[in-house]
């Protein structure tokens, strides 16, 4: 299977790295600074899970691989997209899959309009990872899980035989039949804790511990929640429990890569995960997402 990474970023080139760990081709599309980057110390993952050196075959934009890829990992941040949506294009063939990794929901429709339905599937990741200042990933947590499928939910054989070749990795890469139930839970969950993290400028350790961090956590939640059932997400009837047992069950120092962006000074996807949740109409009881919402803008602010 020929596959190409977009960004070998904390979660391109993890994920990116356990299937070149285990022989597959994999190529990494990436930009001329991490490119030399790259060819200078090669890709090094540290993990809890065992670590990796392996020397990346790359590409960048310009460059044209001599056959088709199979599989486009997307891992590009959201405020990326308009730029790599460029980028990716002679590279998507009439086969081609791509399996989005980014947070959020909006850029399915982004990808699907340019690529086409057929060519998009559903994706989505749990791990914790960031790049150190010589650009080797750190991944930090128990969790380095990779669900994707088909957004309508049948596999096809190419499905399956994409999920056998992931099932070589040394990490959780796993096919899902409700693809889109998951990425609607998982934003619901990262909007939450990108949320608290970054308002409170914490892990999730101390948030939990005050009344206050407690109760904006269910706000934010419940928020989100509503927001986007009315953009279509349809959540279980305990989905709220299932997540709050889940963010009271990480380690203390667990951050979201958003507050981890932060702390580098980088610019944060508050477009992507919040803005797209505050229409106009629905504005007027949102306080707590609004209140994310303009603690990112104004973080942004700072860094421009
Ligand atoms: N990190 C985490 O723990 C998790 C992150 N996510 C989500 O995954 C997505 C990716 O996040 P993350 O990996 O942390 O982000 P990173 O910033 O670590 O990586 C993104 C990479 O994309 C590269 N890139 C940007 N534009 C292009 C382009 N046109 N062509 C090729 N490469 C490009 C950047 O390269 P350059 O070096 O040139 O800037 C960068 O290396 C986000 O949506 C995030 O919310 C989801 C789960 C966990
Ligand atoms: C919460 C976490 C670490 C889970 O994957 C995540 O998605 C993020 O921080 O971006």
């Amino acid at each position: 299977m020929n596959m190409l990474v977009v960004g070998a970023g904390a979660v391109g080139g993890y994920f990116g790295g356990r299937l070149a760990e285990q022989g597959e081709q994999v190529t990494f599309l990436v930009r001329p600074n991490r490119y030399e980057q790259l060819q200078k110390t090669g890709l090094h993952i540290t993990s809890p899970h065992g670590d990796i050196a392996i020397t990346p075959q790359l590409i960048t934009r310009d460059m044209r691989p001599d056959r088709a890829f199979d599989v486009i990992l997307l891992s590009t941040k959201a405020y990326h997209l308009d730029d790599v949506l460029q980028d990716l294009a002679p590279f998507v063939s009439s086969e081609t899959y791509i399996i989005p990794l980014l947070n959020g929901m909006q850029h399915i429709r982004r990808l699907t309009e340019v690529f086409g339905e057929d060519r998009v599937l559903g994706g989505l990741c749990f791990i914790e990872s960031t790049l150190d200042a010589e650009g080797r990933i750190l991944q930090t947590s128990p969790s380095h899980r990779l669900l994707f499928g088909s957004r309508t939910g049948k596999p096809t054989a190419r499905l399956e035989e994409i999920a056998a070749c992931f099932a070589k990795a040394k990490a959780p890469m796993m096919y899902s039949m409700h693809i889109m139930d998951d990425m609607w839970q998982k934003y619901l969950f990262i909007s939450t804790f990108a949320g608290v993290t970054t308002l409170f400028r914490s892990a999730i350790g101390p948030i939990r511990q005050e009344a206050v961090g407690r109760q904006m956590i269910l706000d934010v939640m419940k928020e989100a929640k509503q927001a986007m059932e009315e953009q279509g997400a349809v959540f279980n009837d305990d989905v709220e429990a299932v997540l709050l047992k889940q963010m009271h069950g990480m380690e203390n120092t667990m951050k979201s890569s958003m507050l981890r962006d932060m702390e580098k000074g980088q610019p944060v996807e508050v477009e992507h995960f919040f803005s797209a949740l505050l229409k106009p109409s629905t504005t007027d009881q949102m306080n707590a997402l609004k209140l994310v919402e303009a603690n990112l803008r104004m973080y942004l602010k700072t860094i421009k």
